[in-house]
């Protein structure tokens, strides 16, 4: 990555994270979450049964939603683990493991995944979710070949850790984005649905995609 792409890359992302604190929001109820979507997520685990004992964070940073996923670890009793990934550093917090660094580098990528595998005792990830959000530049082509290169990061690792069992659902997560179509991640869910969570700003547009229940299949592309 060139010095300016991390420039811009950060500015939006500290920008993002300075929203955060001053939103009223956040602040009306009790300042109990570091950012508005950890409201987003409960609002979607409240509908669907999407946080297991092992999930990755992709996008983590300030940390709304891996508070939200420790959460719901403890009742795992000290079995469970979130890792949260991000390229801003991000305040330590029980029961999750943070890998600091841009997701498009391999490095990070394998940090990710190993830590999950490592840090419970069977198998790799139950939940993927993705909340990575690019830096707009203005420039639309830009914008959404930035946001189609996360998506794409994304749905590759959760290929990489969700495993699929009958009996055990496995989750992937992420802001619907039109140009990637739904088509591209059916034939790998049981059920792909797309929802606005109700603490969502009314004026934005965004929905995130819930894809439930892993069947695997999938074949890397030849290079
Ligand atoms: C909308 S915020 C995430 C908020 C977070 N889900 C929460 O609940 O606090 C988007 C995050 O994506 C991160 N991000 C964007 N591009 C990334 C990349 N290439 N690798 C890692 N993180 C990235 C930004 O640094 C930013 O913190």
């Amino acid at each position: 990555m060139n010095a300016t792409r991390a420039l811009l890359k950060s500015s939006s992302s500290t920008r993002w994270l300075a929203r955060q604190s001053r939103d009223p929001f956040v602040k009306s109820r009790g300042g109990a979450y570091r950012a508005r979507s950890a409201f987003k997520l409960k609002d979607l685990a409240g509908k669907y049964p999407i946080l297991g004992r092992r999930v990755v964070d992709l996008g983590a940073a300030p940390g709304g939603w891996s508070q939200v996923a420790a959460e719901k670890q403890r009742q795992f009793r000290g079995k469970g683990v979130v890792v949260a990934v991000d390229l801003l550093p991000m305040e330590a917090m029980p029961g999750v493991e943070v890998v600091t660094g841009d997701f498009f580098d391999t490095g990070v990528q394998s940090r990710g995944a190993s830590s999950t595998a490592e840090m419970a005792d069977t198998g790799l990830a139950d939940c993927v979710l993705s909340d990575m959000m690019a830096s707009m530049s203005g420039i639309r082509d830009r914008d959404v070949a930035a946001s189609l290169d996360l998506v794409s990061a994304a749905t590759w690792l959760a290929h990489q850790v969700l495993r699929s069992k009958d009996d055990d659902l496995k989750f992937f997560m992420h802001p619907e984005l039109v140009d990637f179509r739904k088509k591209q991640l059916e034939p790998y869910f049981f059920k792909v649905v797309t929802d606005k969570p109700a603490s969502s700003r009314k004026e934005s547009a965004e929905a995130y995609w819930v894809c439930l229940g892993y069947k695997g299949g999938w074949v890397p592309e030849e290079v």
